[in-house]
Protein backbone atom coordinates (compact mmCIF):
# COMPACT_ATOMS: atom_id res chain seq x y z
CA UNK A 1 0.00 0.00 0.00
CA UNK A 2 1.15 3.19 -0.90
CA UNK A 3 2.21 5.66 1.98
CA UNK A 4 0.01 9.28 1.88
CA UNK A 5 0.20 12.46 2.57
CA UNK A 6 -1.94 12.73 5.73
CA UNK A 7 -1.70 8.91 6.65
CA UNK A 8 -0.99 8.06 10.84
CA UNK A 9 2.65 7.60 11.74
CA UNK A 10 2.33 8.17 15.14
CA UNK A 11 -0.47 7.76 17.62
CA UNK A 12 0.22 8.41 21.10
CA UNK A 13 -2.38 7.16 23.75
CA UNK A 14 -2.39 8.43 27.17
CA UNK A 15 1.90 7.80 27.21
CA UNK A 16 3.47 7.97 30.46
CA UNK A 17 7.21 7.08 31.27
CA UNK A 18 8.43 7.23 35.16
CA UNK A 19 12.16 7.01 35.62
CA UNK A 20 13.63 5.21 38.28
CA UNK A 21 16.65 6.37 39.72
CA UNK A 22 18.36 3.76 42.16
CA UNK A 23 20.36 5.05 45.02
CA UNK A 24 19.33 8.42 44.82
CA UNK A 25 20.57 10.89 47.07
CA UNK A 26 22.01 8.02 48.97
CA UNK A 27 25.94 9.91 47.68
CA UNK A 28 27.19 6.21 48.39
CA UNK A 29 30.53 8.05 46.87
CA UNK A 30 31.05 11.16 48.83
CA UNK A 31 32.59 11.56 51.78
CA UNK A 32 30.57 14.40 52.72
CA UNK A 33 27.28 11.67 52.41
CA UNK A 34 28.76 8.93 54.98
CA UNK A 35 29.56 11.67 57.10
CA UNK A 36 26.47 12.67 57.02
CA UNK A 37 24.62 9.54 57.20
CA UNK A 38 26.89 8.38 60.08
CA UNK A 39 25.83 11.94 62.01
CA UNK A 40 21.55 11.80 60.99
CA UNK A 41 21.63 8.23 61.27
CA UNK A 42 19.38 7.84 58.33
CA UNK A 43 19.88 4.93 55.85
CA UNK A 44 20.74 5.54 52.56
CA UNK A 45 17.89 6.43 49.95
CA UNK A 46 16.49 3.93 47.93
CA UNK A 47 14.70 4.44 44.23
CA UNK A 48 13.55 7.60 43.56
CA UNK A 49 11.06 8.50 40.92
CA UNK A 50 10.70 10.83 38.04
CA UNK A 51 7.38 11.10 36.18
CA UNK A 52 8.68 12.66 33.26
CA UNK A 53 5.76 12.11 30.92
CA UNK A 54 2.55 12.04 32.54
CA UNK A 55 -0.54 10.97 30.10
CA UNK A 56 0.16 12.39 26.57
CA UNK A 57 -1.58 11.43 23.73
CA UNK A 58 -1.69 12.62 20.10
CA UNK A 59 -1.22 11.37 16.41
CA UNK A 60 1.37 12.50 13.93
CA UNK A 61 0.59 12.10 9.88
CA UNK A 62 2.55 11.67 7.07
CA UNK A 63 3.18 15.06 5.75
CA UNK A 64 3.84 17.03 9.38
CA UNK A 65 6.66 18.66 10.99
CA UNK A 66 5.52 19.05 14.57
CA UNK A 67 7.22 21.05 16.87
CA UNK A 68 7.56 20.11 20.58
CA UNK A 69 8.56 23.05 22.91
CA UNK A 70 8.31 23.49 26.74
CA UNK A 71 10.56 24.23 29.25
CA UNK A 72 13.79 22.76 30.53
CA UNK A 73 12.97 19.24 31.87
CA UNK A 74 8.72 19.11 30.50
CA UNK A 75 9.69 16.33 29.27
CA UNK A 76 10.52 17.19 25.24
CA UNK A 77 13.39 14.62 25.33
CA UNK A 78 11.74 11.52 27.16
CA UNK A 79 8.89 11.98 24.87
CA UNK A 80 11.04 11.53 21.64
CA UNK A 81 12.97 8.35 22.97
CA UNK A 82 9.87 6.48 23.89
CA UNK A 83 8.61 7.29 20.14
CA UNK A 84 12.18 6.12 18.91
CA UNK A 85 11.48 2.48 21.11
CA UNK A 86 14.56 3.42 22.95
CA UNK A 87 12.50 3.58 26.61
CA UNK A 88 9.00 1.42 26.85
CA UNK A 89 6.18 3.67 28.17
CA UNK A 90 5.50 2.54 31.74
CA UNK A 91 1.89 3.41 31.06
CA UNK A 92 -0.07 3.51 27.32
CA UNK A 93 0.91 2.74 24.22
CA UNK A 94 2.89 4.09 21.43
CA UNK A 95 2.26 3.03 18.01
CA UNK A 96 4.15 3.90 15.00
CA UNK A 97 4.14 3.22 10.75
CA UNK A 98 7.75 2.99 9.88
CA UNK A 99 10.90 3.02 11.68
CA UNK A 100 11.38 6.65 13.60
CA UNK A 101 14.99 7.75 13.95
CA UNK A 102 16.25 10.03 16.52
CA UNK A 103 18.58 12.60 15.93
CA UNK A 104 19.58 13.86 19.09
CA UNK A 105 22.79 16.00 20.14
CA UNK A 106 24.21 13.08 21.78
CA UNK A 107 23.47 10.69 18.91
CA UNK A 108 26.68 8.38 18.26
CA UNK A 109 29.71 9.59 16.31
CA UNK A 110 33.13 8.17 16.81
CA UNK A 111 35.34 10.92 18.28
CA UNK A 112 38.01 9.21 17.38
CA UNK A 113 37.46 8.91 14.20
CA UNK A 114 37.43 11.19 10.89
CA UNK A 115 34.48 12.83 9.64
CA UNK A 116 34.80 10.72 6.53
CA UNK A 117 34.59 7.21 8.71
CA UNK A 118 31.78 9.30 10.38
CA UNK A 119 29.67 9.40 7.39
CA UNK A 120 30.42 6.40 6.04
CA UNK A 121 29.30 4.43 9.49
CA UNK A 122 26.20 6.42 9.94
CA UNK A 123 24.83 5.52 6.67
CA UNK A 124 25.42 1.91 7.16
CA UNK A 125 24.19 2.46 10.06
CA UNK A 126 20.96 3.75 8.67
CA UNK A 127 20.38 0.70 6.31
CA UNK A 128 22.47 1.98 3.42
CA UNK A 129 24.33 -0.22 0.87
CA UNK A 130 28.18 0.35 0.57
CA UNK A 131 27.20 1.52 -2.82
CA UNK A 132 24.02 3.98 -1.73
CA UNK A 133 26.65 5.46 0.51
CA UNK A 134 29.42 5.85 -2.30
CA UNK A 135 26.54 7.98 -4.42
CA UNK A 136 25.72 9.72 -1.36
CA UNK A 137 29.36 10.64 0.20
CA UNK A 138 29.99 14.07 -1.43
CA UNK A 139 26.11 15.00 -1.06
CA UNK A 140 26.35 14.37 2.23
CA UNK A 141 30.26 15.78 2.53
CA UNK A 142 28.94 19.27 0.73
CA UNK A 143 25.49 19.64 2.54
CA UNK A 144 27.09 19.73 6.23
CA UNK A 145 30.26 21.86 4.91
CA UNK A 146 32.30 20.02 6.38
CA UNK A 147 34.62 19.57 3.15
CA UNK A 148 35.43 22.64 3.18
CA UNK A 149 34.81 24.32 6.31
CA UNK A 150 37.13 27.64 6.91
CA UNK A 151 38.79 26.48 3.84
CA UNK A 152 39.96 23.36 5.37
CA UNK A 153 39.06 19.95 4.58
CA UNK A 154 37.30 18.67 8.00
CA UNK A 155 36.29 15.31 6.76
CA UNK A 156 39.78 14.16 6.78
CA UNK A 157 40.20 15.09 10.38
CA UNK A 158 38.93 13.16 13.40
CA UNK A 159 35.79 14.17 15.23
CA UNK A 160 37.08 15.44 18.41
CA UNK A 161 38.85 18.41 16.30
CA UNK A 162 35.09 19.69 15.77
CA UNK A 163 32.82 21.81 17.52
CA UNK A 164 29.57 21.19 18.97
CA UNK A 165 27.88 23.21 16.52
CA UNK A 166 30.12 21.11 13.49
CA UNK A 167 29.43 17.87 14.84
CA UNK A 168 25.45 18.70 15.01
CA UNK A 169 25.87 19.88 11.47
CA UNK A 170 27.43 16.65 10.58
CA UNK A 171 24.91 14.32 12.28
CA UNK A 172 22.05 16.06 10.58
CA UNK A 173 23.69 16.15 7.24
CA UNK A 174 24.04 12.36 7.44
CA UNK A 175 20.40 11.79 8.67
CA UNK A 176 18.73 14.00 6.13
CA UNK A 177 20.76 12.03 3.76
CA UNK A 178 18.03 9.48 3.76
CA UNK A 179 14.06 9.58 3.02
CA UNK A 180 13.00 8.89 7.13
CA UNK A 181 9.07 7.71 7.87
CA UNK A 182 9.18 9.11 11.08
CA UNK A 183 12.75 11.93 11.94
CA UNK A 184 12.92 13.42 15.43
CA UNK A 185 15.32 16.33 15.75
CA UNK A 186 16.21 17.11 18.95
CA UNK A 187 17.87 20.82 18.93
CA UNK A 188 20.02 19.96 16.04
CA UNK A 189 18.94 23.03 14.24
CA UNK A 190 19.89 25.10 16.88
CA UNK A 191 23.74 24.55 16.98
CA UNK A 192 24.27 25.15 13.31
CA UNK A 193 24.88 28.97 12.41
CA UNK A 194 22.15 30.81 10.30
CA UNK A 195 23.18 29.48 6.51
CA UNK A 196 23.18 25.66 7.94
CA UNK A 197 19.44 26.31 9.30
CA UNK A 198 18.09 27.64 6.49
CA UNK A 199 19.75 24.83 4.43
CA UNK A 200 18.13 22.23 6.84
CA UNK A 201 15.15 23.59 7.04
CA UNK A 202 14.48 23.38 3.26
CA UNK A 203 15.68 19.58 3.61
CA UNK A 204 13.08 19.01 6.62
CA UNK A 205 10.47 20.57 3.66
CA UNK A 206 11.62 18.22 1.41
CA UNK A 207 11.20 15.06 3.84
CA UNK A 208 7.75 16.28 4.56
CA UNK A 209 6.96 16.07 1.06
CA UNK A 210 8.56 12.39 0.63
CA UNK A 211 5.38 12.14 2.80
CA UNK A 212 7.43 11.60 6.27
CA UNK A 213 6.89 13.09 9.48
CA UNK A 214 9.22 15.19 11.40
CA UNK A 215 9.35 16.26 14.84
CA UNK A 216 11.46 18.91 16.00
CA UNK A 217 12.52 19.57 19.44
CA UNK A 218 13.51 23.22 20.03
CA UNK A 219 13.83 26.58 22.17
CA UNK A 220 14.65 28.64 19.12
CA UNK A 221 10.64 29.60 17.78
CA UNK A 222 12.56 31.08 14.71
CA UNK A 223 13.32 27.49 13.79
CA UNK A 224 9.69 26.24 15.08
CA UNK A 225 8.28 28.85 12.88
CA UNK A 226 9.96 29.00 10.21
CA UNK A 227 9.98 24.32 10.00
CA UNK A 228 6.47 23.49 11.87
CA UNK A 229 2.87 23.98 10.62
CA UNK A 230 1.58 22.15 14.00
CA UNK A 231 3.39 22.50 17.40
CA UNK A 232 2.85 20.72 20.70
CA UNK A 233 3.70 22.63 24.05
CA UNK A 234 4.74 20.04 26.79
CA UNK A 235 4.66 21.38 30.23
CA UNK A 236 5.39 19.14 33.68
CA UNK A 237 4.78 16.38 31.26
CA UNK A 238 1.44 17.05 29.76
CA UNK A 239 0.44 18.96 26.62
CA UNK A 240 -0.52 21.87 27.61
CA UNK A 241 -1.46 22.85 23.92
CA UNK A 242 -1.73 21.45 20.54
CA UNK A 243 -2.65 23.01 17.32
CA UNK A 244 -1.14 25.58 14.80
CA UNK A 245 2.09 27.00 15.49
CA UNK A 246 1.18 30.94 15.58
CA UNK A 247 -1.32 30.09 18.19
CA UNK A 248 0.67 27.35 20.09
CA UNK A 249 4.11 29.96 19.93
CA UNK A 250 1.94 33.15 21.02
CA UNK A 251 0.49 31.41 23.85
CA UNK A 252 3.96 30.01 25.21
CA UNK A 253 5.66 32.83 24.33
CA UNK A 254 3.13 35.01 26.72
CA UNK A 255 2.96 32.17 29.24
CA UNK A 256 7.06 31.87 30.02
N1 LIG B 1 17.92 9.40 32.62
C1 LIG B 1 17.12 10.04 33.48
N2 LIG B 1 16.95 9.58 34.74
C2 LIG B 1 16.12 10.20 35.59
N3 LIG B 1 15.43 11.32 35.32
C3 LIG B 1 15.57 11.83 34.09
C4 LIG B 1 16.41 11.23 33.10
N4 LIG B 1 16.34 11.98 31.97
C5 LIG B 1 15.50 12.99 32.23
N5 LIG B 1 15.02 12.91 33.50
C6 LIG B 1 14.04 13.80 34.13
O1 LIG B 1 12.85 13.77 33.37
C7 LIG B 1 12.28 15.06 33.24
C8 LIG B 1 12.13 15.42 31.77
O2 LIG B 1 13.42 15.55 31.17
P1 LIG B 1 13.62 15.74 29.61
O3 LIG B 1 15.09 15.65 29.32
O4 LIG B 1 12.72 14.83 28.87
O5 LIG B 1 13.11 17.25 29.43
P2 LIG B 1 13.26 18.24 28.19
O6 LIG B 1 11.93 18.90 28.04
O7 LIG B 1 13.81 17.55 27.00
O8 LIG B 1 14.29 19.30 28.78
P3 LIG B 1 15.36 20.31 28.04
O9 LIG B 1 14.56 21.37 27.36
O10 LIG B 1 16.12 20.86 29.20
O11 LIG B 1 16.20 19.48 27.12
C9 LIG B 1 13.16 16.00 34.05
O12 LIG B 1 12.59 16.15 35.31
C10 LIG B 1 14.48 15.25 34.16
O13 LIG B 1 15.09 15.56 35.40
Amino acid sequence: MADRIGDPTVVADNVHLTYRVHGASSGKGSATSAFSRLVTRKKAAGVTEVHAVRGVSFVARRGEAIGLIGRNGSGKSTLLRCIAGLLPPTGGKIYTDGQPSLLGVNAAMMNDLTGERNIVLGCLAMGMTKQQVAEHYDEIAAFSGMDNYNGKDFTRLPMRTYSSGMAARLRFSIAAAKSHDVLMIDEALATGDRDFQLRSEARIRELRKEAGTVFLVSHGMKSIRDTCERVIWLDAGKIKMDGPTEEVVAAYEKGV
